[in-house]
Formats: structure tokens, sequence, C-alpha cells
């Protein structure tokens, strides 16, 4: 069986400590996942460590630097599947500073900052939903019985 391809990504938030907003990539490329949203990433360079590959790729798309918090660990040995290529890992960040801003520099034609409550509110990337969701400081309530 051939390796999954290594995907990694940030979820950055206003403040690691209290993470309040979580920020959104709309991705413009290609056709077929153009307007879902995303955690801003890519792939891992081959011999690349995979922090480094964070830090690179989000210079790339965001131009911004980021300070990383904890991996989101996911249930495939500590990694999320994103389809039958793709693996992803994923990382907590903040901005390492206030400016620049992050700006939709390649691959996105939006960003989106979702406040307490909206982490859900976009259309992510199928694969996403479900790490959105372990994320959310704001789960869904189970509906009440009804009367
Ligand atoms: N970056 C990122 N990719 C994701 C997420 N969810 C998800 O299913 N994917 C998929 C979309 C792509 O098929 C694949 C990652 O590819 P990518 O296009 O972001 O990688 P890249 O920046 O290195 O792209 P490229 O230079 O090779 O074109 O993983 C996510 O949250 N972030």
């Amino acid at each position: 069986m051939t390796e999954p391809v290594l995907v990694v990504a940030a979820a950055i938030v206003d403040d690691l400590d209290d993470p309040r907003v979580l920020l959104a990539a709309r991705r413009s490329v290609p056709a077929s996942l153009a307007g879902r949203w995303e955690f801003p990433g890519g792939k891992v360079e081959a011999g690349e460590d995979p922090i480094e590959a964070v830090h690179r790729e989000i210079g790339e798309e965001l131009g911004v630097s980021l300070r990383l918090g904890a991996e989101v660990t996911g249930p495939e040995n500590g990694s999320w599947r994103l389809s039958s290529t793709y693996v992803m890992r994923l990382w907590f960040a903040e901005l390492a500073s206030p400016d620049p801003e992050p700006a939709p520099l390649v691959a996105h034609d939006e960003l989106r900052w979702l406040g307490p409550g909206q982490w859900l509110s976009v259309p992510w990337l199928d694969a996403d939903v479900p790490i959105v969701e372990a994320i959310n400081p704001w789960p869904a309530r189970a509906s009440a019985p009804g009367r």
C-alpha cells in the first residue's frame, strides 16, 4: 500500500490561551474544491520537517508568521484522514505579530475570522467538518426532547 501524502495546516485562533475566533480560508483552486473553506496549509515536501512545513506554507499562503500551540490530534496515529490519498496534521496557532494581517496570497480568495459560536458557519471541506466539530468550544446542544 502506498503511504498517504502528509498535509500540515494551522488552526489559527485569536489567543492560544482562550481561543474564541478561528481563521478559515476559502479555496480558489482547484475548481473541484473552490468555494469550500479549510485550514490554511499544504503538503510537506520530501525531507521536510512537518513543523517547518507549516511555517513555510503559512508564510507562502498568508504572508504571516505563527506561534504554534498544541497539536490537534486526530484518530489515525494523531493524524486526520482527508481522503484515500491525504492525511493531515494540524496545530493550533496564533499570529506571531498583529502586523501584517493575514492575506489570501495564493490558493485562497477570502479569509474569514469566525467568531464565538460561528466556527461551523461556513461550508468547510467535507473532511474538515469533524475536525472543526472536535475543536469547537461551542458544541451544538442536543435538541431537547419534544413535549
Ligand atoms: N491545506 C489544507 N488541505 C486540505 C484541508 N482539508 C482537506 O481535505 N484538504 C485537502 C485539499 C487538497 O486535496 C489537499 C492539500 O493540498 P493543498 O492544495 O493544500 O497542498 P499544497 O498547498 O501543497 O498544494 P500544491 O502546491 O501542491 O498545489 O488536502 C485543509 O484543511 N487544509
